[in-house]
């Protein structure tokens, strides 16, 4: 099984476990706010890590980032397959269709 999908399953049996047993538990019975609040901390985490020097920080603090979007969107019920799907989806917009990918007045 692939990584993501094997993680996705795990977190969405240990969502409802004993909080003093399991992490996922733990952030679930602590709420949404403080799920968000978390991935937020390992988002800036992951950029300090990419504007220093080492690889190995980057690539830890990256798999905290995915790691903590995925007990997110487990917690809001949204499958990893509809991120993939949405995915997908800019991959038809993107490169030769220059008008549909094109980043908003102002955007990168
Ligand atoms: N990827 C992780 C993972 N990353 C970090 N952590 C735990 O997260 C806790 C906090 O780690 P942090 O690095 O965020 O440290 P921190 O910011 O100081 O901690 P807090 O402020 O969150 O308390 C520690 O107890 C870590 O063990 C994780 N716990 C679980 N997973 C995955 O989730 C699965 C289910 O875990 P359980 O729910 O614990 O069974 C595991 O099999 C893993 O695959």
């Amino acid at each position: 099984m692939h990584t993501l999908a094997r993680l996705e399953h795990i977190i969405a049996q240990r969502k409802a476990a004993d909080p003093d047993s399991s992490y996922v538990a733990k952030l679930n019975s602590l709420g949404l706010p403080i799920m968000a609040r978390k991935l937020g901390e390992e988002a800036v985490e992951a950029v300090v890590a990419a504007l220093a020097d080492g690889k190995d920080e980057l690539v830890e603090e990256a798999a905290d980032v995915v790691f903590h979007l995925m007990v997110l969107l487990a917690a809001k019920n949204i499958p990893l397959s509809d991120v993939m799907a949405e995915l997908d989806r800019r991959e038809g917009v993107s490169g030769l269709d220059e008008k549909a990918s094109r980043p908003k007045e102002g955007g990168i």
